[in-house]
């Protein structure tokens, strides 16, 4: 399967979640026949395949897959990664910015992958907290880098457009391992994705 791109459904799971949706419809008060609803099921369908595609990837192949050995052993920053993810709470919509970095030790990694594996664990039904400490793990556990550091800045849907309704708070969380647990290194890093 690509990275990226949910190339072929499985007819078994659109079927039954078509079945679903279009009860959700119903329920809702909606005529699931009216024309403008008729391939809404299945649209739902295929969307939330694609949103949670997150389950049929695997982190740690993406980036050892491109692990390459290189003496490089400053700090590496991949900062602005856009996510969309979901609240496992809501099925709301959560999306921000990721700012990963790791210090090399001895393997470097191709910086797309930094983005994928965001992306891998953004695709799933989430908490911004576990999230934030997958992609640490992940990068941790295959690089064996001197250090990694992840921050996320994200906007909760469920909490603007319903319950609370709070429209401009943004949820940061931080995860740190190796080095950047030292406070000069961590500030480094924190003043780098100010920028
Ligand atoms: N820690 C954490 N909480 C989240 C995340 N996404 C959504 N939530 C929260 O999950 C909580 C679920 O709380 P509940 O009281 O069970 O649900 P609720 O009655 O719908 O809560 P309200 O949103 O306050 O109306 C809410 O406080 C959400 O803001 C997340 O990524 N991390
Ligand atoms: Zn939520």
């Amino acid at each position: 399967m690509a990275y990226n791109k949910v190339e072929s459904y499985d007819e078994k799971i659109t079927s039954g979640l078509v079945k679903n949706y279009k009860e959700c419809l119903e329920l809702l008060g909606e005529d699931a026949e009216r024309e403008g609803l008729l391939k809404t099921p299945e649209r739902m369908a295929k969307a939330m395949q694609y949103l949670t595609q997150g389950y049929q990837l695997d982190a740690r192949e993406i980036l050892n897959g491109a692990k390459f050995t290189e003496a490089y052993s400053e700090m590496v920053i991949v900062k602005d990664i856009e996510l969309y993810s979901m609240c496992e709470h809501h099925m709301l919509p959560f999306f921000g910015k990721a700012h990963v970095a790791y210090i090399p030790n001895g393997y470097i990694t191709g910086l797309s992958k930094l983005a994928r594996v965001v992306d891998v664990y953004a695709r799933r039904l989430q908490v911004q907290e576990r999230m934030t400490h997958q992609i640490l793990d992940a990068i941790q556990e295959t690089l064996q880098p001197q250090g990694v550091a992840v921050v996320i800045e994200a906007q909760h849907l469920c909490m603007m457009m319903r319950g609370v309704s709070k429209q401009n708070s943004i949820t940061t969380t931080s995860a740190f391992s190796g080095q950047f647990q030292d406070g000069t290194t961590r500030s480094e890093f924190m003043k780098l994705i100010k920028k």
